[in-house]
């Protein structure tokens, strides 16, 4: 059966290609989908998607990941990398192995933006690198036996 992975972005990523182009690119969170899902197709795995403005909304995706045997998540939490326990207890109460994401390079920025409740529990951190760092997780995340 072909590895499930699942793609979380969070709050105002919905708003990828219009907001702060300068930083965040002119893409969208269609493109970003979009280009999962045909690269998953090519590593033959099944990539799922959700984007939520909400906290909450998050964690009961997450929580549902563990019951549909989701075996990895590539995830953004937007501005709730750098406050959210809450999802930082999601991501380990359901023991899904996880890459973290950011479209910009977080460490250059404010310095609320320097910390990040998730990274340390994170197989890896891909920042910076506009979207691409969506495929490059993908490309670990569908290949790579931390996440069999
Ligand atoms: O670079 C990104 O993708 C992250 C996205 C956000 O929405 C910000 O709140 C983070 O601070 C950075």
């Amino acid at each position: 059966m072909s590895r499930r992975i699942l793609l979380i972005n969070g709050p105002n990523l919905n708003l990828l290609g219009t907001r702060e182009p300068s930083v965040y690119g002119s893409e969208t969170l269609a493109d970003v989908v979009r280009i999962a899902k045909a690269n998953g197709e090519k590593l033959g795995v099944i990539v799922e998607d959700y984007q939520s403005n909400h906290e909450g909304g998050i964690i009961d995706r997450i929580h549902r990941a563990k019951k549909d045997g989701v075996k990895g998540i590539i995830i953004n939490p937007g501005a709730y990398t750098h406050t959210s326990v809450a999802i930082r207890d999601a991501l380990l109460g359901t023991d899904i192995p996880f890459i973290e994401v950011h479209i910009s390079n977080v460490h250059a920025r404010e310095p609320f933006r320097h910390h990040s409740y998730f990274s340390d529990k994170a197989v890896a951190t891909i920042v910076g690198l506009g979207i691409k760092g969506y495929e490059y997780a993908l490309d670990f995340v569908a290949t790579s036996p931390k996440f069999a």
